[in-house]
């Protein structure tokens, strides 16, 4: 039993929704907002205050931050190629409808893959199970998600719910070691050419320091030797540098295997100073290495995610909570300050509402139906249970507006949601209805369509609320109050609640005893003369129009001969006041 809506008041719903929607921090909230559409149902109604009285108070604003961090976490099957699986003859469906990668029943070319997983006893043994022959499709998500996870942890930190993520992180932990020599892997070129810059400015130093001694007295020693064909000397002298040179080739290797966690051997030792790595040196060791990771990186998943796996479901759980958080902490945020409707029997009132889309609006308190016990305005004892009213008035006065905050307020109510009031009662309606008025549409066919549209709206029966922006604009003020006063007849038989805005409330008022006419009125106006206008209606009291308090704001503005007229104007304005 959804209400049913016209156009323009579903427009109103939509901005709703916008609203709330653009206060989402993740892109995959937006649905929840679909299991709010406004009902007629009370009791769908009322169970959805109780939730919404209920959640958003426990969801501290801070979550907002760790919210906006959380991604989805997508497990995807994928086709690994470097790995190679050995079945049975009987197994090799099953093992190939996985799909996770090739699949044999001999050894044959299982040499050309890092990784040999089998269940016949080569390679490394497993069972016949996605997460044993691709743990890294689940790990590796994990992994790259940390963010995410800790920000799971976090949020189950600030709403008292322990989270599976701070366990999975735990684990993750395992993974560092590898993950490491994985990023060095990755920047392996670098690592080498860095090695190599400084290994040559260290030789390049020992080289300086050894010309400088030999310049002094050894150069002398180091002549003498020559002279008396002692070669054996200079050579210890040169081998002496060159050991050294050595021991620092060494060192520079021993650095690289230690964080690469492989034996290393890159320099050439033909030519010592400039050392360099030839090229296929560099491209072998990293394939060496990268079997190495693959292997390991698959052990070491395999064993992480076989303590991990338990958990996935609630992880999964947790992830789609995040998003009903996220919506509760931006209806939190819209509802600020609202209060829940209560719900009732004899149409809508509310106290001090106020205007979702007007900045720091005056709050308007307003009745359609029966008046509450508890409805406390500036006269309400010229308020019966009047289910027609006519609002009248000053132009710019906020009529408009005040059928806007109403849409706004039996909307939000329908929905389940607090409304923009301090306090409000709302019959759970079936039909919502706001016509607004046709501002540039002139002549018969502007007519026809809008007559044709208020007359759809009073077939039939059943709770309706129709809210009317000045319909007279389109045809002539004496055809308008009999066309208007008939329909309104009509609604009023048939129990419907109508607030209709109108300057042709005088005579509206004769025709229709049953209706209330309200009126919004000038205060007077302000030290730039500008109109000061009570955006409160007066029940129960036609709307003055405002041209006295024009003429008096252009009678204080001008000067000289038009101010003179426009005095003499006021004047007898006045004269009639008397
Ligand atoms: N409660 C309010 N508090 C503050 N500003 C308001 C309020 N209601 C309306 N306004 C502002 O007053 C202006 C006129 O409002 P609105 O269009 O609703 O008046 P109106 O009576 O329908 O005018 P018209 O006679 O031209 O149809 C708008 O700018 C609106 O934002």
């Amino acid at each position: 039993m959804t209400l049913k809506l016209n156009p323009e008041a579903k427009a109103i719903y939509r901005s709703i929704r916008e609203e709330i929607k653009k206060r989402l921090v993740l892109p995959g909230s937006s649905s929840f907002l679909d299991m709010f559409e406004p009902t007629s149902d009370r009791e769908e109604i009322l169970r959805r205050q109780i939730y919404f009285r209920e959640n958003p108070p426990k969801i501290r604003p801070e979550l907002q931050d760790y919210l906006s961090m959380v991604r989805p976490i997508k497990f995807r099957r994928d086709y690994l190629h470097d790995r190679v699986l050995i079945v049975e003859e009987s197994e090799l469906e099953k093992a190939e409808g996985l799909g996770l990668c090739e699949v044999s029943t001999t050894l044959e070319d299982s040499e050309d893959y890092p990784l040999v997983l089998s269940t016949v006893g080569y390679g490394i043994d497993i069972e016949l199970t996605p997460s044993q022959i691709a743990p890294e499709l689940y790990i590796i998500p994990l992994w790259e998600n940390r963010e995410t996870l800790d920000a799971l942890a976090k949020i189950g930190e600030l709403i008292g719910e322990d989270s599976v993520a701070s366990e999975i992180l735990r684990e993750l932990k395992e993974l560092e070691e590898v993950m490491k020599r994985q990023r060095l892997l990755d920047s392996l070129e670098e690592l080498v050419a860095e090695k190599e810059r400084e290994l040559n400015e260290r030789i390049s130093e020992k080289l300086e320091k050894f010309s400088l001694t030999l310049s002094g007295k050894e150069l002398l020693d180091f002549l003498g030797e020559l002279k008396a064909g002692n070669y054996e000397a200079i050579f210890r002298h040169f081998g002496e540098v060159e050991g050294e040179i050595l021991d620092l080739i060494n060192e520079a290797e021993n650095q690289l295997s230690e964080s690469l966690g492989i034996t290393v051997e890159l320099f050439s030792r033909e030519e010592l100073y400039p050392v360099t790595v030839p090229p296929e040196r560099v491209e072998m060791l990293r394939e060496e290495l990268e079997r190495e990771l693959k292997v390991e990186l698959y052990l070491k998943s395999r064993e992480v995610l076989e303590r991990i796996m338990p958990l996935l479901p609630r992880l999964k759980e947790e992830l789609g909570r995040v998003h009903e958080l996220d919506f509760l902490l931006a209806v939190r945020n819209f509802a600020e300050g609202f209060s829940f409707p209560e719900l009732w029997e004899g149409g809508m009132a509310f106290v001090n509402g106020r205007h979702i889309f007007i900045e720091n609006p005056q709050p308007v308190s307003y009745v359609v139906g029966k008046r509450p016990e508890g409805f406390d305005a500036f006269g309400v004892e010229n308020v019966g249970d009047e289910r027609v009213v006519i609002l009248t008035g000053a132009n710019s006065g906020g009529k408009t507006s005040l059928l806007e905050l109403m849409t706004q307020i039996a909307v939000l109510a329908h929905m389940g949601l607090p409304v923009p009031a301090e306090r409000a009662w709302v019959e759970p309606l079936d039909e919502l209805f706001f016509f607004r008025r046709k501002r540039s549409a002139y002549g018969a066919g502007a007519f026809e369509t809008a007559l044709r549209s208020f007359v759809r709206a009073l077939k039939g029966s059943g709770r309706k609320l129709i809210l009317i922006d000045e319909f007279e604009a389109i045809t002539e003020p004496g055809a308008a109050v009999k066309i208007i006063g008939e329909l309104l007849k009509i609604a009023h038989e048939k129990g419907f609640y109508v607030v209709i805005v109108s300057h042709l409330g005088e005579d509206l008022r004769k025709e229709l005893p049953f209706a209330r006419v309200d009126g919004i009125e000038a205060r007077g106006l302000d030290e730039r003369l500008n109109l000061i206008v009570d955006r409160q209606p007066v029940f129960g009291k036609l709307g003055r129009s405002t041209p006295e308090l024009i003429v008096e704001s252009l009678a204080r503005k001008k000067h000289g001969k038009e101010r003179e007229i426009f005095e003499r104007v006021l004047r007898a304005f006045r004269r009639e006041h008397g």
